[in-house]
């Protein structure tokens, strides 16, 4: 079994959180947060930066770290392990890039329906500011086979 280390943050303004649609790859068609592979020879909070800047134009350098999902996918090897950040300071106005189309949205109204089926599982604890772990084993790419989804306290 191999890992897969990724990034995803979400940047929050009051009753708002920003969202990109995913215009293709991995995740296309689905609107989710600002993430992706984390290099060889950057940190993940420095990799989870990086590709905010780069598929959504704005700079944070005040992430902080809130959940720690890993994806299993029936009959493939590898275990996507995705760290979760959000922040609520950075600079510079979202702007579309090839890959996401950047949207805001009121926490109230985030449209599930058109994100990973996972997302309506967890984002209730990350919008009530809790600290979360969770593991999803996954059929195909709509379809949740069993997971476990727990608070923490710190990581
Ligand atoms: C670059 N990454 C890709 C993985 N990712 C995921 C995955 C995910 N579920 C997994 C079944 C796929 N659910 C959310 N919300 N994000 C974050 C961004």
């Amino acid at each position: 079994v191999n890992r897969k280390i990724l990034s995803l943050v979400f940047v929050r303004e009051s009753t708002k959180i920003l969202l990109g649609f995913k215009k293709r790859g991995f995740g296309q068609g689905r609107w989710n947060g600002f993430g992706g592979k984390v290099e060889q020879g950057e940190t993940i909070e420095e990799g989870a930066i990086r590709e905010l800047q780069e598929e959504a134009g704005v700079l944070s350098h005040d992430l902080s770290k809130i959940g720690l999902l890993e994806f299993e996918f029936v009959g493939e090897p590898t275990i996507l392990q995705v760290h979760v950040f959000t922040t609520t300071s950075y600079i510079g106005l979202p702007t579309e890039s090839d890959e996401m189309k950047p949207q805001w949205f009121e926490v109230d109204r985030v449209p599930f329906d058109e994100m990973w089926p996972d997302d309506s599982l967890w984002f209730p604890l990350m919008l009530k500011g809790a600290k979360f772990q969770g593991y999803f084993l996954f059929h195909g790419h709509h379809n949740i086979l069993k997971y476990n989804l727990e608070e923490v306290e710190r990581f």
